[in-house]
């Protein structure tokens, strides 16, 4: 899979992909990152990428140009991709989200804008707006990265073959269950019985309880299509 990144701080970018899961799966070849800085697709000597505000207004708002020659750029070679602009306005980014951007996009182009918002006209030019929730950002670099990271631990493969529990459980919808390793007892803090009992079966139903009433207790609008043995399990917690 490849992700071509728009942005004027390719440091961002460049700094957070080279680490843990993403880095491996960068040295392993399973993903491509490419960044373009909108700076070197200006036509000024000054590489301006924002102005005033038509209407009027506080702060500035980027001009659509640069995001048009890159857009062009990237599109020359004719190669299928999908164009994907961060902003508040998206429609909500969630693990389901991730899944389909995994499974249908071979390619990715993720716009990120900055200081007070991009010319409404650069949309013409994208597939679809995204938001990583509702609360707004300095700029569209950290929702790119949520983006790259949440679909790249999705590619087989790229987790090596321990799939996180975490992304299993959001596809289920329900947060996940709680963790312990090494020491058992931290200051009198112990690790919970079942967890050392060696009964897989015992320990798979504390987890699944767990996690459900975690979700219930902070994110009880995801308990929606439970399976029969889940809502059981639920209503004993009720
Ligand atoms: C500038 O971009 C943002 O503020 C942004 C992008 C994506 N999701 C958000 N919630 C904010």
């Amino acid at each position: 899979m490849k992700f071509e990144v728009l942005t004027i701080f390719p440091e961002i970018i460049e700094c957070y992909i080279k680490h843990g899961v993403l880095g491996k799966a960068l040295n392993k070849g399973i993903v491509e990152v490419k960044v373009y800085n909108l700076r070197d697709f200006t036509s000024d000597k000054h590489k301006k990428v924002d102005d005033y505000p038509y209407g009027g207004g506080a702060g500035m708002v980027m001009q659509i140009e640069p995001f048009y020659n890159a857009i062009m750029h990237l599109k020359a070679d004719e190669k299928p991709r999908k164009l994907v602009l961060l902003s508040p306005q998206g429609r909500k980014f969630t693990q389901k989200l991730a899944q389909k951007f995994m499974e249908e996009s071979k390619a990715m182009v993720l716009i990120c804008g900055r200081y007070e918002g991009i010319d409404e006209r650069v949309k013409a030019f994208v597939d679809e707006e995204v938001s990583i929730g509702d609360y707004v950002l300095s700029g569209g670099e950290l929702a790119a990265l949520v983006i790259i990271d949440s679909v790249v631990r999705l590619i087989p493969g790229a987790l090596g073959d321990e799939l996180s529990a975490v992304e299993d459980s959001f596809m289920k919808g329900f947060l996940d269950y709680p963790h312990y390793t090494r020491p058992e007892d931290f200051k009198g803090m112990k690790v919970p019985e079942v967890l050392l009992s060696g009964d897989h079966k015992k320990i798979a139903l504390w987890r699944k309880r767990q996690a459900l009433k975690n979700t219930l207790k902070n994110r009880p609008d995801l308990l929606k299509n439970l399976s029969p043995e889940d809502m059981r399990i639920l209503k004993e917690l009720c």
